[in-house]
């Protein structure tokens, strides 16, 4: 039996390869299909032929083909399952264009898609023609069997579900035409349904995973510690987490699809979440002390509040900190355990709290008691790490052997008497926290190159490791020594040096801030007693006028020694320790002291020089014109830069005296 034909005639290339394609599939076997696309190319006249349209609107376009003796059947057509998929990922009561090409198909498509139940979108009709009206066009996404020309350029999310397929009906005219139907009409409704019944399959395989994955985001939300709540643009809640039932009162079942204002009444509360220049505000709600925080998901055009309980996460503050402390690794003391009034005392703590704010390395310079570790310590208490551990390490205490398995920890057999399951570094166990590194020039350097290596690479190796383990620690370190001239002696790395002197402060001595002693005395009297104590005025005169070389821990130990030695509540010259050293003294300078200012006195006076007849200094002519070996020069330079009495330039443009350069210089001539 010779194989009987059809010709199908589209209007799009697009519905011309999909339909052809559908016919195939199923007719393929027993008729023979050729196909044109009006916009491409049509064949000459047809005569005696069954003619299939896409639709009936190409009627027009084509009919000049359709000659004598022709059938025309205009295709019913319906939605192609194949890619609606896509359509379950719109959000519920997104509002979507449905683009057509004509009103007809635009309306009996969007019929389509709500019978087989993707109903959870609002769709408007969209064709050629169509004017929007201005709340219309603001709709971001739209939903085309194919027409993807047609959709408007203010859309955003352009989704294609694909040319609609040839209906079963019409399927079954074509059979009918041929005089098929009752030979193969069985057959051919099966493979049609078989396919549906795929596709439906697929359908609810689909669903399935959607409500898997939103039962699954459910759990999610709910284990989530703080309250969480979202509503859409029209104030309707869309997510109401187990926290938020409890913080409320209300089941997560009455208040989602409810109005934002039927679940929170309180005004403020109101208006906090639905105004724009505010992110976070503390409520009390039910009793509760709440911080509320508000944040808009702009793609989704969804406001998003969580509401964390502040007296729970300050207990889980308090228990992480008494943890710490059990361990012992806490900064004890804050700011305002620095005693002192004096314009420099407020001016360093001033400088201090700055620095804490960085993550860089601190190091704090100063004379022997000055209270470095007491700064030490207020930094790490108002830094960023505040709630996080705080380790000491002082080097000047610990042998070397020790100090290294102390401060990098050490892997299980890494040597006789090594514990079992190894042990964590105190870099280890300050991770996230701040390391206080005190005497830091009393360090071998042979420690220095592995601390210069921890601060480069923020790694440990543990003793006896292999792998490099990565830290999270801020350094601070402190010393009394000048550790330039411990470089000049070669004793201090200059790399380390450098690494750790990011930020330095300078605190100073005691006796350059006599002001403070009464404050610091009565302070030091009332830690140690609640008796009413007095300091006469004599004590009190030579208590200023004492040296004081080991600064406050001195004043403070000459206090404690006073108290202990007392007769009455009046502490008096008798009461001293050692009356010969409360006179008052000038303090003995080194010989290498004098050496060194003469030094920089020459320095100076080369730099002066320069300036005068050159300009800026650079290091190298100051070098021609000094005995000192360039690396002196360096440190030399340094040291003046630091007093104030020079400016370094960056790069090649040299040095220059400052004005108290200047006046130093001319001090020294005199
Ligand atoms: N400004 C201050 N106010 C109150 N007490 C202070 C102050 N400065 C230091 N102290 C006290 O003086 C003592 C010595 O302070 P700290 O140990 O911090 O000094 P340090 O500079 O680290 O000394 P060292 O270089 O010897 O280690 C401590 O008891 C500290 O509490």
């Amino acid at each position: 039996m010779r194989k009987q034909e059809l010709v199908l005639l589209a209007g799009t290339t697009e519905t011309q390869n999909t339909l052809q394609g559908q016919l195939n599939d199923i007719l393929g076997e027993f008729i023979t299909i050729h196909s044109y696309a009006s916009e491409d190319w049509l064949p000459g006249i047809l005569t005696d032929q069954l003619v299939i349209y896409s639709s009936a609107i190409i009627d027009e376009e084509v009919q000049h083909v359709v000659g004598q003796g022709c059938k025309v059947i205009v295709a019913r057509r319906t939605t192609n399952y194949e890619y609606i998929d896509q359509l379950f990922e719109l959000p519920k009561g997104e509002r979507v264009l449905y683009v057509n090409d004509f009103p007809q198909t635009a309306e009996e498509s969007i019929e389509t898609l709500q019978k087989i139940g993707i109903q959870h979108i609002h769709y408007v009709p969209y064709y050629p023609g169509k004017t929007l009206t201005p709340e219309q066009q603001t709709i971001k996404t739209a939903i085309t069997p194919g027409e993807m020309h047609l959709i408007p350029d203010s859309v955003t999310q352009k989704i294609n579900i694909g040319v609609r397929l040839i209906d079963i009906t019409t399927l079954m005219e074509i059979l009918e035409h041929f005089n098929l139907k009752e030979a193969l009409g069985g057959e051919i409704s099966d493979r049609y349904t078989r396919k549906i019944i795929e596709l439906s399959h697929h359908l609810s395989l689909v669903n399935q995973q959607t409500t898997l994955l939103n039962q699954h985001l459910k759990h999610v939300v709910d284990g989530v510690n703080d309250g969480v709540v979202a509503f859409d643009s029209r104030g309707k809640i869309t997510v109401f987490n187990q926290v938020a039932e409890q913080y409320t009162g209300v089941p997560s079942v009455h208040a989602i699809g409810k109005h934002i204002q039927y679940i929170f009444k309180q005004d403020s509360l109101l208006s906090f979440i639905f105004q724009n220049d505010e992110t976070s505000r503390y409520f009390t709600i039910n009793g509760m002390n709440l911080m509320v925080y508000r944040f808009h998901l702009n793609e989704e055009d969804t406001t998003v509040i969580i509401f964390k309980n502040t007296d729970e996460t300050i207990s889980m503050q308090k228990a992480a900190r008494h943890d710490l402390l059990q361990k012992g690794y806490i900064a004890k003391y804050t700011f305002d355990d620095i005693i002192g009034n004096s314009p420099i005392v407020l001016k360093t703590k001033q400088i201090a709290n700055r620095l804490a704010q960085t993550e860089l390395p601190v190091l704090i310079q100063g004379e022997s008691g000055t209270g470095k570790e007491l700064y030490a310590n207020a930094i790490h208490n108002v830094s960023s790490r505040k709630y996080q551990p705080f380790l000491a390490v002082n080097f000047s205490a610990l042998p070397e052997d020790l100090l290294e398995s102390e401060l990098f920890g050490y892997e299980e057999g890494a040597f006789t008497g090594a514990k079992k399951g190894g042990k964590r570094g105190l870099f280890e166990q300050a991770d996230g926290g701040t390391i206080f590194l005190d005497e830091i020039g009393d360090v071998s350097v042979k420690m220095q190159a592995r601390l210069l290596r921890v601060i480069q690479e923020l790694e440990i190796r543990r003793i006896g490791g292999n792998k490099n383990i990565p830290i999270d620690v801020r350094i601070v370190a402190a010393t009394n020594k000048d550790l330039l001239k411990l470089i000049e002696q070669g004793a201090f790395r200059e790399d380390l040096y450098h690494r750790l002197k990011v930020l330095t402060l300078s605190l100073p001595p005691l006796r350059e801030r006599t002001g403070d002693i009464p404050k610091l005395a009565a302070t030091f009297i009332r830690e140690q007693t609640h008796e009413e104590i007095h300091i006469s005025s004599p004590v009190m005169n030579q208590l200023k006028m004492n040296p004081w070389n080991g600064n406050i821990r001195e004043l403070k130990n000459t206090i404690s020694y006073m108290l202990a030695v007392r007769e009455s509540n009046e502490l008096k010259s008798d009461d001293l320790p050692n009356p010969v050293s409360y006179q008052p003294e000038t303090t003995q300078a080194t010989t290498e002291d004098i050496v060194e200012k003469q030094e920089q006195v020459e320095l100076l006076q080369v730099i002066y020089d320069l300036n005068q007849h050159q300009g800026r200094a650079s290091r190298s002519k100051i070098t021609q014109r000094t005995p000192l070996s360039e690396q002196q020069v360096r440190l030399r330079l340094h040291k003046l830069q630091e007093k104030g009495y020079i400016q370094v330039g960056k790069g090649r443009s040299g040095t220059a005296i400052t004005d108290a350069g200047v006046s130093f210089l001319q001090s020294q001539s005199l």
